[in-house]
């Protein structure tokens, strides 16, 4: 798509997909893209202005409007719109149960897909790592190097549970499993598709998580260099 090494990586919610491509895209020198603060963001805007997110043509009018901004810089990651600064309002219970609402809206999907390419187009690095559900197979299909990163849903939800201490294991557990499965009626995140690497954490560590992903972006940078 461009001269940057576009490295796309997919993956079910607590998988690692943020953390794991923030730390890959420092230690490869490149950008890093979360796809899914874009969408947590428009589900702000609508909760907060008071809209009805539940009405796809609300959902799709408010498109016009949104003036979205974020950090692709690993090292300052900042999420907006307009001058409000959203980045952790977005991870908030109430936003997380809702996004679901605008991410089935294919207009929206559209839109932001859009948004994602132009941000990968005019970034500053020699590469950058984008996360999300359907990076591998729309956004960038013809990325350099393309991963689904999994891990069982015990591995994933005792993660998620670490990070909402103030919620029980059971209550993040299930809505961690209903947004899977709202998600994957939307796009197929669970299975690789042609081409794609998995890479499976559940048996790693965060570094061993983060090592094999650069491996593989290393291994298809050269491939893609000498054929
Ligand atoms: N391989 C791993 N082993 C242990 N913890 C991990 C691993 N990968 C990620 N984590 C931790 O799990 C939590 C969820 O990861 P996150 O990057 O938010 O996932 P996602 O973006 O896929 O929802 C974070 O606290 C992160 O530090
Ligand atoms: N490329 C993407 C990224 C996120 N999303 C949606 O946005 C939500 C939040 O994404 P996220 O990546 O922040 O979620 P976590 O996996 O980090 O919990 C997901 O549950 C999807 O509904 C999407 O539809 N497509």
């Amino acid at each position: 798509m461009t001269g940057v090494t576009v490295v796309a990586v997919d993956g079910p919610a607590g998988s690692g997909k943020s953390s794991v491509s923030k730390q890959s895209a420092r230690e490869l020198g490149f950008g890093y893209l979360d796809t899914g603060a874009a969408y947590r963001a428009l589900a702000w805007m609508l909760l907060d202005r008071g809209l009805d997110a539940a009405n796809p043509e609300v959902v799709i009018a408010s498109l016009a409007d949104f003036g979205f901004s974020i950090g692709t810089d690993p090292d300052n990651y900042f999420v907006k719109v307009d001058s409000d600064e959203i980045t952790e309002a977005i991870r908030e219970p109430w936003v997380t149960s809702e996004v679901r609402l605008v991410a089935r809206v294919a207009e929206v999907r559209a839109h932001l897909s859009n948004l994602f390419r132009s941000i990968i187009l005019g970034i500053d690095k020699p590469g950058i790592v984008v996360e999300g559900r359907d990076i591998t197979t729309v956004v960038a299909p013809d990325a350099t190097a393309r991963i689904l990163l999994t891990a069982s849903e015990e591995a994933r939800m005792g993660r998620r549970s670490l990070e909402l201490v103030d919620q029980s294991a059971a209550v993040v557990g299930e809505q961690l499993r209903s947004r899977d499965r709202a998600d994957s009626r939307v796009v197929d995140f669970m299975n690789a598709a042609d081409g794609v690497t998995t890479v499976d954490s559940t048996e790693l560590d965060f570094d061993q998580t983060v090592s094999a992903v650069v491996r593989v972006v290393r291994l298809a940078v050269l491939r893609a260099t000498h054929g």
